[in-house]
């Protein structure tokens, strides 16, 4: 039997999650009618199992039939991966496990930036990339332009792309038959002491860590006594399977297959995803390459609020990091705001992900402080450290220089919104790369940007900017020295920790002034007068007053400028009930987020 491992890469909402269903159904792992319910989505199908399924990697059979008649049973795995930027290392542990990739295009939209960035990434471990274009029972398709843009942009000829429909069918026989034709085998050796790829593990509440896997060279058997060759545990695996999609019992996993492995594992970070796993008694010498490890790029603290209490919010955090490993948390206390937690994400997608399932699944009450990012401080002793949060930042007079993470960015757009696209990314101090033609109407521009300049609401501006045509990619480049300083804030006289945010210095004086006026529409009056400062090391650069209730009878006008509101505020509307008081004086949560909207 021949074996062919690899992952449906496509641009957000190009198909992918409807074409792994689409080859489901063909090859009989489920009816048209689970194929109408979206099958990889299907919650029911959890709880009937007892076993979550995430990201999965999909075990079903094909008869294939070579030009001369001959046919032969081909074992097809493939690897869901998610789409979003702030997601890009799971995309790339995915792929890591494969030996080919599909690269789904939408016939209607072309490439966008995350198309380019998938392909980038599959070229890069050494991929074998089938290119399909989707969608085309849409009337609206044009897929020789596609094909076009496909050769223009990334190199693949237009005619190897493969047409179909996912919705209806059509070309998936043809993707089938190329899969097998011209994806290469897997090349690990079965008489090899085992090495397992670890691509992806989740927590599941009935048994523990399940783990997943693409077995390398040797194989995985139940009973076996396994190494983790990182983390150096050793555990027995009790049971061990495929999702076929639904989860199917095996005895043996292997050489060039995936599946997933049950050992009576307690804590998802004994599992490192990119670890590597080998037979305990009879160990491979050296362990696989592996994976960097995730990064994460945005801070933020969480407080508790309202009936929620500390120890609720640390349990609630505890649950969902053993679902994910790249969302951190630390203790942290601040004047203002009492008892919390300093927590780290992948992006501010991420940050929202987590957010969400702390109020909805574990009904939690919270304040949240404005996101920020990672810099790199160095003393004038010489010495270099990272810190993410400004309150971290050392007395001024030791500081040599601050470094702030830089991304390369690719924004793909309709050629009349290039204009305004740059003078944005010039108000955020992009320097400016390069710029393609793909086709005669879209343009590619690259810039390298400050993250803190892109990470609170560059996308909703891209978006508005090019009436939702326009797409966007990043990766973080390294950290780069900049004319940094940390603007402070006092309330009523007393500095507010949690408002305190690190920015150019050409721009704090603006920056101070714009989030005053923000604080001053967000904080209720009270029965005195309240003074809002902006400080640098000391030096008063803005100031506001919010009068007390008893001078002024005019009603308070909230508000401002509602087309500004970002979907994050939006959320978190509820949360103008959500108060700390600082001093004597009552803060609402929106206040805490007002520097995402202080801008300019
Ligand atoms: N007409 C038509 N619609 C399709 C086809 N394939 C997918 N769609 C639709 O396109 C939308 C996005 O499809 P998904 O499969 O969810 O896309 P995805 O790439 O997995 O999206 P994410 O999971 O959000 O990244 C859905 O509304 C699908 O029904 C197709 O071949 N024809």
């Amino acid at each position: 039997m021949q074996i062919r491992n690899f992952s449906i890469i496509a641009h957000i909402d190009h198909g992918k999650s409807t074409l792994s269903d689409r080859l489901l159904m063909r090859a009989g792992a489920i009816t048209e009618r689970e194929f109408q319910n979206q099958i990889l989505d299907d919650m029911d199908l959890e709880r009937e199992r007892g076993i979550t399924i995430k990201a999965s990697a999909v075990t079903v059979f094909h008869d294939h039939t070579y030009p001369d008649g001959r046919t032969e049973r081909f074992m097809l795995n493939f690897i869901d991966t998610p789409g979003h930027v702030d997601f890009h290392y799971e995309v790339q542990k995915a792929l890591q496990a494969c030996e080919g990739a599909i690269l789904v295009v939408d016939s209607t939209q072309g490439v966008q930036a995350q198309t380019v960035a998938n392909a980038y990434a599959a070229v890069e471990v050494g991929l074998e990339i089938v290119p399909v274009i989707n969608k085309i029972d849409l009337p609206s398709a044009d897929p020789v332009r596609v094909a076009e843009e496909i050769e223009q942009v990334l190199g693949f000829p237009a005619e190897d792309a493969i047409l179909v429909s996912a919705k209806t069918g059509q070309g998936i026989d043809e993707l089938i038959t190329a899969l097998c034709d011209k994806l290469p085998p897997p090349t690990g050796k079965p008489e090899l002491p085992t090495r397992a790829l670890i691509f992806d593990s989740i927590y599941d509440d009935y048994r523990g860590v399940i783990t997943y896997v693409r077995v390398i060279d040797g194989e995985l058997r139940k009973g076996m006594k396994i190494r983790f060759m990182g983390t150096n545990k050793l555990y027995q695996i009790t049971d061990l399977g495929k999702l076929m999609p639904r989860p199917k019992q095996v005895e043996v996993i292997g050489t060039g297959e995936v599946g997933f492995i049950v050992a009576a594992i307690k804590d998802l970070h004994d599992v490192r995803v990119g670890d590597t796993i080998t037979d305990a008694g009879n160990p491979a010498p050296a362990a696989l390459p592996g994976y960097k490890p995730s990064q994460q790029m945005v801070y933020c603290d969480f407080y508790p609020s309202g009936k929620t209490q500390y120890d609720e919010l640390r349990d609630a955090m505890d649950r969902l990091s053993l679902n994910d490993s790249s969302f951190s948390f630390e203790p942290e206390s601040n004047d203002a705001l009492g008892f919390g937690f300093r927590c780290g994400f992948l992006g501010l997608l991420h940050m929202e992900i987590i957010q969400e399932r702390l109020e909805r699944e574990f009904n939690i009450e919270m304040i949240q402080t404005a996101p920020t990012v990672t810099y790199e401080i160095k003393k004038t002793d010489g010495t270099v450290f990272r810190i993410d949060s400004p309150s971290q930042l050392p007395d001024p007079n030791h500081v040599e220089e601050i470094r702030e993470p830089f991304i390369e960015m690719n924004l793909i757009l309709p050629g009349d919104c290039v204009g305004n696209l740059m003078k944005l990314c010039e108000d955020r101090r992009g320097i400016y790369k390069k710029t393609e033609y793909i086709g005669a109407t879209r343009v590619m521009l690259q810039y390298e940007l400050p993250l803190a300049e892109v990470i609170y609401d560059f996308y909703d501006r891209l978006k508005s900017a090019t009436k939702g045509y326009g797409t966007m990619d990043f990766d973080l480049i390294g950290f780069r020295s900049g004319n940094l300083v940390k603007l402070d804030i006092l309330v009523n006289g007393d500095k507010v920790d949690a408002l305190s945010v690190i920015v150019h210095r050409d721009h704090a004086e603006k920056r101070g002034r714009g989030l005053l006026v923000r604080l001053k529409e967000e904080i209720d009056r009270h029965l005195f007068e309240i003074p809002l400062q902006a400080a640098i090391g000391g030096k008063i650069i803005a100031r506001e007053t919010i009068k007390s209730v008893g001078k002024n009878v005019t009603a308070k006008c909230y508000g401002g400028d509602v087309t500004r509101k970002r979907k994050l505020l939006e959320k978190q509307k509820e949360g103008k009930k959500r108060m700390k008081r600082v001093g004597s004086v009552d803060i609402p949560q929106q206040a805490f987020m007002a520097i995402l909207e202080s801008g300019d």
